[in-house]
């Protein structure tokens, strides 16, 4: 049983020092750590170095481990730190692994950011702004802060946890696959199970708990041609232009409502299922919050569960831009002699990521090949992560559930995701234990987008729910 008067003091703890637990997001968002812009690669270590002094402040453990270089637009890099840390060894208690990532999407004041996005501002109705507020710094302190908050208050904490945190989840998670299967049966031996805080709940106002992801494959195709760019005035009409080449493959990759048109690709997602179905009629959804995190009415579907479907079981493409082209305001009567085309592939069971690569790189060069163009096509998929569904009926989720009516008294729905998190199937399969999604942000938080914020509601709830969920882990029945 979970001592209620150690949950009441550990609530009320947190409640009266949300505004320190805010600075310290503010620190971290402070640091842009970018993991796919080299330029910020320095950043990236910055950030990976603060979470160690908060570390060393919290008498956790730990080795930041060296995974080596990459490259990474032609430059070789040095990759981010993956941090492993310990806090507590006790042999009587459950050992839970908790991973997030210190890195985060790109974001400029250009992009329509109504403030600085590396300054976190809080507006009149507590939403905190700023990149990697949600995704993920706000989840990965609030583990550190439900550490502190137990020590603050003396209480001993409910289990053993061991960290994992890395620099490069939003770039492909580089080195970390290979560092796990190294360390299984070291430092990640005696997990009894896995927590993921990387991702939102469905809308903005009930909890859920995850046990889906999508996969991505990302891809970079290349058309390149002339030796240098060119006056399109002086040149134009006489030359094969990368960008015009570039623009009709894009054109032939997916239909405007959202229909994936490479063969091959949809031939192999899992078929729908009457139990899957009954999944859908349960959660609570409304096509009007979609549209409040859209800030518009652009859906495809105009019903939740096809719309559901769409997100988590079915494949998608997107296209998110082009390297090389000119992109700044104003005019410039330019021929670019080179463009980079980046799109990518949501992936679902049953789908195999290298079967994906050859439909794709097939498809474009016969594509291509129709062209009749003496340009040069590149098609390369630059990372990889397979799709993950994982067993909600374990008592991780239990524990879980637990929690979320501790803290928020409501049941939560049980949802997959179309995001990706790499690492989850990686840490499912080689570790042999349950792995579980537990978001702290809402639907509405933008991540990766304009303007991304975590409300301080959700941040303050996370922590207690963090803290709970590992309070209910340690009073729960595990077999
Ligand atoms: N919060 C999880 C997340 O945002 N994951 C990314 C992972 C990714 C893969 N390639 C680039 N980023 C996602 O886009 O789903
Ligand atoms: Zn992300
Ligand atoms: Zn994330």
């Amino acid at each position: 049983m979970v001592n209620e008067t150690v949950l009441k003091n550990f609530f009320k703890y947190v409640d009266e020092n949300q505004d320190h637990y805010v600075d310290r997001l503010r620190e971290a968002v402070a640091i842009p750590s970018v993991s796919s812009d080299p330029d910020r690669r320095e950043d990236v270590f910055r950030m990976g170095n603060w979470l160690i002094e908060l570390f060393k402040k919290l008498g956790i453990s730990y080795e930041a481990v060296d995974v080596g270089n990459h490259v990474m637009s032609g430059k070789t890099l040095k990759l981010p730190p993956i941090l492993l840390g310990s806090y507590g060894n006790d042999p009587k208690k459950k050992t839970i692994l908790v991973y997030g990532h210190y890195d985060v999407q790109p974001a400029l004041l250009e992009d329509g950011w109504n403030s600085d996005p590396w300054k976190l501002v809080e507006d009149s109705t507590g939403r905190l702004v700023g990149r990697g507020s949600s995704d993920d710094k706000g989840p990965i302190i609030g583990w550190l802060n439900a550490i502190e908050a137990h020590q603050k208050i003396g209480v001993e904490f409910p289990v053993n946890l061991k960290i994992c945190f890395e620099g490069m989840e939003e770039n492909g998670s580089e080195g970390l696959d290979d560092l796990i299967a190294r360390e299984a049966d070291k430092y990640f031996k005696c997990v009894d199970a896995v927590c993921i805080s990387d991702n939102y709940w469905l809308g903005v106002t009930k909890p859920c708990l995850t046990y889906g992801l999508r996969g991505i494959s990302y891809f970079n195709i290349t058309v390149s041609g002339p030796g240098r760019d060119l006056h399109s005035g002086v040149f134009g009409g006489t030359v094969y232009e990368p960008m015009t080449d570039l623009i009709i493959l894009f054109s032939k990759l997916v239909t405007p409502n959202g229909k994936i048109l490479i063969p091959g690709i949809n031939d192999d997602v899992a078929e729908l299922k009457d139990e899957e179905m009954e999944t859908y009629r349960s959660i609570e959804f409304k096509l009007e919050e979609l549209q409040s995190a859209i800030e518009s009415k652009t859906n495809i579907y105009d019903n939740e569960t096809q719309t559901l479907q769409a997100r988590w079981r079915y494949p998608s493409l997107s296209i998110h831009g082009i390297e090389g082209a000119f992109s700044a305001p104003g005019v410039k009567t330019v021929l670019p002699c080179k463009v980079s085309g980046k799109f990518s592939i949501r992936s679902v069971p049953n789908m195999d990521p290298d079967k994906i690569t050859a439909c794709v790189d097939k498809f474009l060069r016969e594509e291509f090949g129709k062209l009749g163009s003496e340009n040069k096509l590149q098609v390369e998929c630059v990372h990889g992560a397979k799709p993950w569904v994982s067993s909600p009926d374990h008592w991780n989720f239990v524990a879980a559930a637990n929690a979320v009516e501790k803290v928020f008294n409501c049941k939560p729905d049980l949802t997959r995701e179309g995001g990706s998190i790499p690492v989850t199937l990686t840490f499912q399969d080689a570790l042999n234990k349950n792995v579980l999604l537990l978001p702290m942000g809402r639907g509405d938080d933008g991540a990766h987008s304009t303007n991304e914020k975590l409300d301080r509601h959700n941040y303050t709830e996370g922590i207690k729910l963090l803290g709970t969920y590992l309070h209910e882990v340690a009073a729960i029945k595990s077999t």
